[in-house]
């Protein structure tokens, strides 16, 4: 039995997440759980998956749930609340699928007491890379990726020699806006770009793949993960997300890990690892009914936020922090109808420009960055 802390619990991973404690009461049970502040969907799963503890976003919020709770369940809140769920003594195993670089405290607090993390929160990565590998490597605490792609690289790379890969291909679907030329871009809605053609995921993600940032949170994402240098991450346009993403090695061989797209995968694949669990919410892959696969080179012009990561990933330093700060903000303001969406990659460039690089950041200054390019794209778009 495998006892699991799980931050964002109320989100689309995290939903997925315990609908696969639910498919195994066997196997998993819940320990801790943190959300923000969708008490309506959280109070059923806290009634049925009976966590010891639960974490919020907020001192309003556990007023309001307190009431709804009985006296064995603790209640917390706040980040400190957060870090608590994610270190919760029974817990073997932390799921971060919290939104944003928000999830960066309870990643490190996980790796200081121990606890093995399944993460889907990419932010933590991109802003903090170098800190969380660090720590991780040096306490020796496996970072098992949930994300689609990482989980397909990290299957692909299973009993093979890590110092033989010449690249990884991360694929990408092209989002909601795939087919549309730049100047088509211009006027586009909010609920437009919500409509993912192949993945059901939460709205700043899904807003993310429309503009491609998703895949440049992704490259960086990559690089700390697999520890390879940029020059060693590809990526490549492919419409039906069937095959999840590719490693070649230096003999030519690419391998590749395929499926229907389906989070429930790579999650608990991140649960079971390294073992395998039968997973009867998915769909068998079916290749000669899908009958043709598509794949086509990157277009940066196309698509510049991938440009932008390359290049805040290659610089380095504070940069990753700034691309990843200005783009929460600036997709936040999208989602509120503040801004326009070819304004979300505007607003990233203009918060890079400004930005004068930090060498080697601590946790301190990467805090203090992440707030001022926030403040900096709110102050530019007011
Ligand atoms: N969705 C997907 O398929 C994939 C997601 N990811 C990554 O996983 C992470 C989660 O994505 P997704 O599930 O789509 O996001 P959602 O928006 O669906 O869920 C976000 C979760 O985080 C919680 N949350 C947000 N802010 C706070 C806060 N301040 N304090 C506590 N909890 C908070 C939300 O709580 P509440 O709603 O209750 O306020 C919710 O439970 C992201 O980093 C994303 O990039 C990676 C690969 C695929
Ligand atoms: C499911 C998942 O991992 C997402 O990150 C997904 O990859 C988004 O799709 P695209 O970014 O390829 O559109
Ligand atoms: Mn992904």
């Amino acid at each position: 039995m495998k006892k699991i802390s799980l931050l964002g619990a109320t989100g689309s991973v995290g939903t997925q997440t315990l609908a696969i404690l639910r498919e195994h009461p066997d196997q998993f049970a819940l320990a801790a759980m943190a959300f923000g502040e969708n008490i309506q969907t959280a109070l059923p799963f806290i009634h049925e998956f009976k966590p010891d503890l639960v974490a919020v976003k907020n001192k309003q919020v556990a007023d309001r749930l307190k009431i709804q709770l009985d006296s064995s369940t603790r209640l917390v809140y706040g980040i400190e609340g957060m870090i608590e769920a994610a270190v919760h003594p029974d817990s073997d195993l932390l799921i971060n699928a919290v939104l944003g670089s928000i999830g960066l405290e309870p990643t490190l607090a996980a790796i200081e007491a121990g606890k093995t993390i399944g993460l889907a929160n990419k932010e933590t990565l991109v802003t903090a890379g170098h800190i969380v590998m660090k720590r991780s490597k040096k306490l020796g605490v496996p970072i098992l990726p949930v994300d689609s792609e990482h989980s397909a690289i990290f299957q692909s790379m299973q009993g093979q020699d890590r110092s033989a890969i010449s690249r990884i291909i991360i694929t990408a679907s092209g989002g909601s806006f795939r087919d549309k030329t730049r100047d088509e871009l211009a006027g586009v809605t909010v609920k437009d770009a919500l409509n993912h053609p192949n993945w059901s995921m939460g709205a700043k993600i899904t807003i993310d793949s429309a503009t491609m940032m998703n895949k440049g949170l992704e490259i960086i994402e990559a690089h700390w993960l697999f520890d390879l240098p940029y020059e060693k991450i590809d990526t490549l346009i492919h419409r039906e997300s069937i095959v999840h993403s590719l490693v070649e090695y230096a003999d030519h061989s690419v391998i590749a890990q395929l499926g229907c797209p389906s989070m429930l995968v790579p999650i608990q694949y991140a649960l079971t690892y390294p073992s395998r669990l039968t997973l009867k919410q998915t769909k068998t892959l079916n290749l000669s009914e899908i009958g043709s696969l598509h794949f086509q080179k990157m277009d940066t012009h196309r698509f510049p936020c991938v440009s932008l990561a390359y290049h805040a990933g290659k610089t380095g330093g504070s940069m990753p922090t700034v691309l990843n700060a200005a783009n929460e903000a600036a997709v936040q303001a999208f989602l509120a109808g503040k801004i326009a969406f070819l304004d979300i990659e505007r607003y990233v460039e203009r918060a890079l420009t400004n930005h004068h690089v930090i060498k080697d950041p601590d946790l301190k200054t990467i805090e203090a960055v992440d707030k001022e390019t926030r403040a900096f794209v709110k102050e530019q778009i007011n």
